[in-house]
């Protein structure tokens, strides 16, 4: 494809997302599968461009002073220091010529955009992250602009962290440790678009995919050896496997329980632990009440707005109303009063979202401790609260 050409595909996968509620990946995946004429690197270079626009969607199109997947793309063309002009013009695959509204929007110096627009974000959302990211808020909001990088935890059933990084090395990726070694010990990062799921070290289950945020709340739910821990909410397993790794593995005494509502979403946790050495029982939730009373460890990663994980799936903070997000609310109480009748007397309760609303963290469970990263800290933001009761 050429690249007016890529331009003209950006806006229209780009307007396929926004019309859509699925994942932006599997959108973008059905417009490849529709276009079968771009090839792995056009695929490439237009999810990049439009997951580009989707995290930056209100600054990339201010200086058109227009709304439109359209204005995005050519306010990103602009970001680059390219020239539109050269882009839009119309000719076989190219968007449409530039208009005379377009020229002349671009002739201006926008406005200076209000803060919504400049840090990108709805206006809606305004009040809550300025209370939930305090005074990291400009920091915060920028970061989740940004392309994140690739995170792994070192599996340490099956190696330290030193032979993984050599095992990932021979691979082609070159890591270095992870943000905040002490909550995360074992994370290690790549840049952004590494293949690490292509190589023999993902293959052979010495590293898991897996944000250095998620892996410090798991790490501070402290799952020990000998323990009967839930992971209530466990869907791809992510925060499943970090337990496992934490309570000694299948050599060690314990027991570790994976449910989630929807079960279809562990699909794949089988292949997952025995990829990582690690076990697990998959317990479904009308089997839930046999649990009742007797966990020492109830982990609640809670169905949340993600929006301290904006980088990686910026669609959502566009989806996000008042409406899904007190839906949201109101399925996290109900979530934790179930999550709370599987504790034993004297157990421990985490509570985490990947969400740096207020409404969604210590407004709805504060427990005795915590743990809060922000996006500021170089991941995504996560809360973590601990109760024991
Ligand atoms: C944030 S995701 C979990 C991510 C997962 N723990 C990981 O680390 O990959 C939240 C999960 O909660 C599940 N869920 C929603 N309502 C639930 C409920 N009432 N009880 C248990 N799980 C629920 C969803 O199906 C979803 O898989």
């Amino acid at each position: 494809m050429t690249p007016p050409a890529r331009m003209a595909a950006a806006i229209e996968a780009l307007e396929a997302v926004e019309r859509s509620d699925a994942p932006a990946e599997r959108v973008l995946a059905a417009w490849g599968r529709a276009n079968r004429y771009a090839g792995s690197k056009d695929r490439a270079a237009v999810a990049d461009r439009v997951f580009d626009c989707l995290r930056r969607r209100r600054s990339l199109a201010w200086p058109l002073r227009a709304d439109t997947a359209r204005a995005a793309v050519i306010g990103s063309v602009l970001a680059e220091g390219g020239d539109p002009a050269a882009l839009f013009t119309g000719q076989g695959h190219a968007p449409a010529a530039l208009t005379a509204d377009e020229f002349a929007a671009l002739a201006e110096p926008p406005p200076p955009p209000p803060d919504p627009v400049r840090l990108d974000y709805p206006d809606w959302l305004d009040a809550p992250l300025r209370e939930g990211l305090g005074a990291s808020f400009e920091a915060s909001l920028l970061a989740m602009r940004t392309r994140a990088p690739v995170d792994m935890r070192v599996n340490t059933l099956r190696a330290d962290v030193d032979a993984a990084r050599r095992r990932l090395s021979a691979d082609g990726v070159e890591t270095s440790p992870g943000p905040f070694p002490e909550l995360a010990p074992h994370c290690l990062r790549a840049a952004p678009g590494a293949p690490v799921a292509r190589g023999r070290a993902y293959a052979d289950g010495l590293v898991e995919l897996q944000d250095a945020a998620s892996q410090a709340v798991a790490a501070f739910a402290a799952a020990r050896p000998g323990e009967a821990v839930l992971d209530f909410c466990a869907g791809g397993g992510g925060k499943t496997l970090a337990l496992a790794a934490d309570m000694g593995g299948p050599a060690a005494p314990g027991r570790l329980i994976a449910h989630d509502a929807a079960p279809r979403r562990m699909a794949d946790l089988p292949a997952r632990l025995a990829r990582a050495g690690a076990r697990a029982d998959l317990v479904a939730p009308e089997r839930l009440a046999a649990l009742g009373g007797r966990c020492d460890l109830v982990f609640v990663d809670a169905p949340c707005s993600g929006s301290g994980a904006w980088r990686r799936d910026p669609a959502a903070k566009w989806r996000l109303t008042p409406e899904k997000l007190a839906r949201l609310c109101a399925l996290q109480a109900d979530v934790l009063e179930a999550a709370r009748a599987c504790l034993r007397r004297g157990g421990r309760l985490v509570y985490a979202t990947c969400s740096v609303l207020p409404q969604e963290n210590a407004g709805r469970f504060t427990g005795d401790a915590r743990r809060v990263l922000l996006p500021a800290d170089g991941a995504d933001g996560f809360y973590a609260a601990l109760a024991q009761f």
